[in-house]
């Protein structure tokens, strides 16, 4: 949480045809930082009582916005020229003034909202200065053209016919901002069009949140007009205008907030323009219509935005335990464009005592009078309350009248809805708007003062952040869906009770309708009456009211029961939107999860075929390597005994041969080689006798197997032992 200061800029208005005619003079010499009142006038004011003598402040602000046009007119060569009343000066260079003022006042805060800080910008001022047309903008060159800032002014009372044609006309041809109000299409940068801060700054908005891929947005906006402390919601149909006065109440966290006012969702620039250019006809309707003055009533546009981003946690949060590793933030925020009423009229201690000066040329009637000190004296009261609200916070700021704590916003309605903006978490611009000419001297030096005591105020800023896993949107929209079931039930009990007792009213009156039928068709068959024709009239009046009644009845059924649906639909509309969106983002995580299960059991399966094979192989590989262990012993094995046995045929071949080592021998090894070298003799002795007898005993074994039968010869040979 973080205290930033209010944002208080001055823009300067230039000198108006008005002005220009009566030769009015700019008196203010103006700075990008400060205001103060030219030296050459400090004197005549003083002479006229207007400022006491020694009083010459110098005023400080953010930024002071100023005309070319403000310029002293001896310095204009048109102005300084005699015939000045005969020009018509219109203002130039204006096209992208707006819009350089929108990038210094506002923007920064504006695009804020979309990371969740709330923002308000208001326009606070003299009546004709420029609120409007600053906030809401203007077609120049055409002001009739201007739906926003041309305010009906003296034509207030019109037949209902040629009323609905202006209103329809309106719809058709009227440009909002340089937009067509049907096609709405942006206006060439022809030079004609000053786009408002509204606008500059939904454009704006819309066009950062369609760049930011990862987050998704929802925007919703209410249009509503505060008139003699009474709040009208804009965006209803024209006729319903005053059906429903709405009431701000107060929550449990001590919030303030409109009860009831409609919330309509829209998608892009041109939907939310399209129920700005509503709620404004609606304004021009009630000036019209209903004799409300535009002047006197403050105007104030919401927007409302909700955005969502599935972020994957950071390391540190993740829970080992938990399966959901995505969390996703949520950010809520409120924009707020403030047109007030006119300063003029809030001038302190006029409120009471009814002494408030109005200028009344304007009004005709003795009804209109009385009406025009009525809300003269609300619009005081809100504008003098809010004032009262400023002075109070900008003095607890500087330390004076610590002890008188209390802050008045409770007593009207605009403070009370305004209240974040001066004391809480809102980053607020305020621009004051003011005339230059010395004839509205004493305006603009209350509207300075009042600026003066804003800049010193400051907010508490935090941006509305909610970190939620999947469970937890879960469980909040089970409360959702919980308190809308409720909700329906309610306004389901509500709506029957309604239906009930106007069904008992219709019966009643269908009943009486017959009874009437048939007392007149009994009277008149009866012939009894003297005074037919008068019961006859008197007749088709009742039943004329009556059928007119029950046709009223069965359209205030239809449009109870329309209401409450159009209600539910819009709080669905985006909770649902929210819903919807939410449980396909889980949805898809939810499907990510599972792929990644699929593709971690598929994993596994290989890597257990692979483990397998592997312990096989191992298995193989040990067997084979024992083998070649026992093989590579049973080698060293046999070669050392070859070796052994080498050595020792080696020597005695060495006996053998050349008779080398026998000094060596042993006498038994010498007895033993002896008897060797007699056997071998032997041996050699025997063969040749074998040969010599074996060549006689063939011959007897050919002689006898000639005389004799094969077995016996092989019965004789074998007994023989020859072999
Ligand atoms: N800075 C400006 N440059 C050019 N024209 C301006 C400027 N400010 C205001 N005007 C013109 O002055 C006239 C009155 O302005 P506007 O209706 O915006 O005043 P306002 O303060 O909203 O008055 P009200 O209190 O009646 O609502 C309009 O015709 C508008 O076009």
């Amino acid at each position: 949480m973080s205290s930033e200061p209010i944002q208080v800029f001055i823009r300067f208005r230039p000198l108006n045809d008005q002005e220009l005619i009566d030769n009015d003079l700019p008196m203010w010499h103006i700075t990008k930082n400060t205001v103060s009142i030219r030296k050459e006038h400090v004197e005549d004011l003083i002479d006229e009582k207007k400022i006491p003598p020694s009083f010459n402040p110098c005023f400080h602000y953010n930024h002071i916005f100023s005309s070319d046009e403000t310029v002293y007119p001896h310095q204009h060569p048109q102005l300084s020229s005699p015939r000045v009343k005969n020009i018509n000066f219109k203002f130039q260079n204006l096209n992208d003034e707006n819009q350089k003022i929108y990038e210094i006042i506002a923007q920064k805060n504006v695009l804020s909202t979309l990371e969740g800080y709330n923002a308000t910008i208001f326009a606070y001022g003299q009546t004709g200065t420029g609120k409007t047309f600053t906030m809401f903008g203007t077609t120049l060159g055409n002001e009739n053209m201007s739906f926003i800032s041309n305010k009906p002014r003296g034509r207030r009372f019109r037949s209902p016919t040629s009323r609905s044609r202006s209103i329809n006309s309106r719809y058709r041809s009227t440009s909002a901002f340089g937009y067509k109000f049907e096609k709405l299409e942006r206006p060439k940068k022809s030079g004609t069009a000053n786009n408002g801060m509204i606008y500059l700054s939904l454009s704006d908005i819309f066009k950062a949140a369609g760049n930011c891929k990862n987050k998704h947005f929802f925007f919703k906006c209410s249009m509503m007009r505060i008139y003699n402390e009474h709040i009208y919601d804009l965006l209803k149909e024209p006729d319903d205008l005053t059906s429903e006065i709405l009431t701000v109440e107060e929550s449990a966290d001590e919030e303030f907030y409109v009860k009831g006012i409609s919330e309509h969702v829209v998608t892009n620039i041109e939907e939310a323009i399209e129920k700005l250019a509503r709620g404004e006809m609606n304004r021009q309707y009630a000036a019209n219509n209903l004799n409300h003055h535009s002047s006197r009533s403050h105007t104030i546009f919401r927007m409302s935005i909700k955005s969502l981003e599935v972020v994957p946690k950071k390391e540190e949060e993740v829970d080992a335990e938990c399966e959901e590793n995505f969390e996703t933030i949520t950010t809520e925020s409120i924009l707020d464009f403030v047109d007030l009423a006119g300063s003029e009229r809030s001038s302190v201690g006029q409120i009471d005592d009814g002494k408030d000066v109005i200028n009344l040329s304007f009004t005709s009637s003795p009804f209109d009078q009385n009406r025009v000190v009525f809300d003269g004296k609300c619009v005081n009261m809100s504008l003098f309350y809010l004032c009262q609200v400023i002075n109070k916070l900008s003095e607890l700021k500087k330390g004076i009248n610590k002890n008188n704590l209390h802050i008045p916003y409770r007593n009207s309605v605009l403070t009370k809805i305004l209240r974040s903006s001066f004391d809480g978490n809102s980053r607020t611009s305020i621009i004051c708007t003011a005339s230059p000419a010395l004839s509205q001297f004493e305006h603009t030096l209350s509207t300075l003062r009042l600026a003066n005591s804003a800049r010193i105020l400051t907010n508490l800023i935090k941006p509305n952040i909610k970190r939620e896993t999947n469970y937890q949107i879960l469980q909040s929209y089970q409360q959702d869906v919980a308190e809308l079931k409720k909700e329906l039930e309610k306004a389901k009990e509500h709506g029957w009770q309604f239906y009930n007792q106007n069904n008992i009213v219709k019966c009643q009156l269908e009943n009486k309708l017959i009874k009437l039928t048939e007392m007149y068709n009994n009277m008149n068959l009866s012939g009894t009456l003297i005074v037919k024709e008068d019961i006859e009239s008197n007749y088709t009046i009742l039943s004329s009211t009556i059928s007119g009644d029950l046709m009223l009845l069965n359209k205030q059924i239809n449009e109870f029961n329309q209401n409450t649906l159009s209600k539910a639909h819009i709080k669905f509309d985006t909770s649902g939107q929210i819903a919807q969106l939410r449980l396909g983002i889980m949805r898809n995580e939810n499907r990510k999860i599972i792929e990644r299960i699929d593709n971690s059991n598929k994993n596994l399966s290989m890597l257990k075929i692979a483990k397998t094979s592997y312990v096989n192989d191992l298995e193989k590989c040990s067997s084979i390597y024992d083998k070649v262990l026992q093989e590579s012993s049973e080698l060293k094995d046999n070669k050392i005994s070859g070796f052994c046995a080498i050595t020792e045929l080696k020597k005695k071949a060495a006996i053998y041969n050349e008779g080398i080592g026998l000094e060596n021998l042993s006498d038994f090894q010498l007895d033993s080689l002896e008897k060797l070298i007699l056997t071998r003799l032997d041996g050699v002795k025997s063969t040749k006798v074998k040969r010599k007898y074996k060549e006689k005993i063939l011959a007897i074994e050919e002689k006898l197997r000639k005389q004799l039968p094969a077995h016996i010869v092989n019965d004789i040979l074998s007994n023989c032992n020859f072999t």
